[in-house]
């Protein structure tokens, strides 16, 4: 073998080899369980990642494992429920002096390779680098979330959700079937448009301040934003931001929940039993009378729990000193989360993992539920940087849900059996089509008149 030859391949392996005994002997993480080509070196997860089945992969891990697999040299995913709060909880325990570190909890860091950076140079909420300026951002986006602000926007909720129902009426005359993926995507994406997010309007909407007495979302929070608020660059940012994090989001979680009905005949026919006896006409279907169904919040829940819409770990890093998750401290500058689709699909959390039962979320769940860790399911994430449009969402899917069962009769067609199994994760969903036929309750188009 000449020298050249020598350099350039016999080197490089020799370093991985290296590596890798380094990361399986000596590592601070060595103790932690995990495959060991996952422990040895970062090549394995990432193949795993690439050929989108690390959903699938990282919960048998976690079946292997316990808990908290080691699923990178230098990565642990969790599976506890604690460990919610101690990695994106709010902060916790000693913050400074020679006491904080392992004491301290909650709020980790983004680790670093999660953080990119915005086209036009302006960060947004989710991207931001430092603590101080999150919470600036935060508390002025708040404003667009609060009660009222959600309740000014109903007028445009229904106005969509209106249109969805009349196109679904028109597609069921026809005896067409449709992708209910791109129908809910249509609507959240047509939404959110009309919230005056849209980039393009946005920079127009800022320079027409409240002035206009326009109650769109974007005026709740113009009207606070004083010298600490945010500047324009920052306000395109986060329309942006919100277009992306509010509508794909909402489309996913409700088709996994109309796939998991049409599956499951019991909970489907009890969900429209109930929307259909309590409501007298579809004009009673309002946000406030439907938030106080019981039975259709335990839907969402169950939904949120079997396809949560992230279901990939959200990686944050410990901090000096290490940092305290799940009654142990975790050594200084790993990277940690939890695998939402392993923990709220696991047998250490939940009675009956893979079946879609909303009753485990009732105030007085069957005693076989009873034990169930509600809190391990986290859909939104916890802490000061979960999702501020938790409570839209909500309302929004509720109605949507709500409407939508007061309205057709839906069965899962043949070719979108298996529709979730099938599905690759590249973070997000694949988003695969869901082919359902749409039957209106109404067959003599005697709309409305039951
Ligand atoms: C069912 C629908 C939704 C789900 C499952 C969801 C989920 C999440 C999750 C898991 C996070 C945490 C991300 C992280 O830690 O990096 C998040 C953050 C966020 N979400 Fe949502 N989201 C939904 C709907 C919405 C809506 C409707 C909006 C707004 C219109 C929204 C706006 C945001 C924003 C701005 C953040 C960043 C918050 C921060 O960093 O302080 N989301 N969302």
């Amino acid at each position: 073998m000449n020298q050249p030859t020598l350099v350039f391949l016999v080197l490089p392996i020799l370093g991985i080899l290296l590596r890798a005994f380094y990361n399986v002997f000596l590592h601070p993480l060595r103790n932690y369980p995990g495959p060991f080509l996952c422990r040895a070196t970062f090549l394995k997860w990432m193949l795993v990642q690439c050929q989108g089945k690390s959903s699938n992969y990282l919960q048998a891990m976690h079946k292997k494992y316990g808990h908290v697999v080691r699923i990178e040299p230098n990565v642990l995913s969790f599976i506890d429920g604690q460990a919610w709060p101690d990695i994106y909880g709010h902060k916790t325990g000693h913050r400074t002096g020679a006491a904080a570190g392992a004491n301290a909890r909650g709020n980790l860091p983004k680790s670093s390779y999660a953080v990119r950076t915005n086209a036009n140079g302006y960060a947004d909420i989710v991207n931001v680098p430092t603590e101080a300026d999150h919470r600036r951002m935060r508390r002025l986006m708040n404003h667009m979330f609060s009660a009222s602000a959600i309740a000014g926007q109903q007028p445009i909720i229904r106005k969509y959700v209106d249109i969805l129902i009349a196109r679904l009426h028109a597609k069921a005359a026809l005896g067409e079937r449709v992708d209910i993926v791109m129908w809910y995507k249509n609507l959240t994406t047509a939404r959110k448009n009309e919230f005056d997010f849209a980039t393009l309007r946005a920079k127009e909407r800022i320079t027409q301040g409240i002035t206009m007495e326009k109650h769109d979302f974007m005026s709740y929070m113009l009207k606070y934003n004083d010298e600490k608020g945010m500047s324009e660059g920052e306000l395109m940012s986060n329309s942006s931001v919100l277009i992306i994090a509010g509508s794909e989001t909402t489309a996913i979680y409700l088709s996994g929940i109309t796939y998991h009905l049409m599956l499951n005949p019991r909970v489907m026919k009890k969900l429209t039993h109930l929307v259909r006896s309590t409501f007298a006409s579809e004009d009673d279907i309002t946000p406030n009378l439907v938030t106080e169904l019981e039975y259709l919040t335990a839907v969402l829940k169950e939904g949120g729990r079997t396809y949560p819409p992230v279901p990939s770990g959200l990686p944050r890093q410990t901090t000096k000193g290490g940092s305290f998750i799940v009654n142990q401290v975790v050594p200084e500058g790993t990277v940690v989360y939890v695998h939402p689709m392993s923990i709220n699909l696991s047998p250490m959390n939940f009675a009956d993992p893979l079946e879609f039962v909303p009753e485990r979320w009732l105030k007085d769940p069957p005693a076989k539920y009873a034990n169930d860790n509600l809190e391990a399911t986290q859909p939104f994430s916890v802490g000061p940087k979960s999702c501020i449009g938790r409570n839209l969402a909500m309302a929004e899917m509720r109605l949507i849900l709500a409407r939508m069962v007061w309205n057709f009769d839906l069965e899962l067609c043949d070719e979108s059996r298996g529709w979730k199994g099938s599905q690759l994760v590249f973070n997000v969903w694949e988003k695969k089509p869901l082919i359902v036929k749409v039957t209106s309750r109404w067959r003599d188009g005697q709309r409305g008149k039951s």
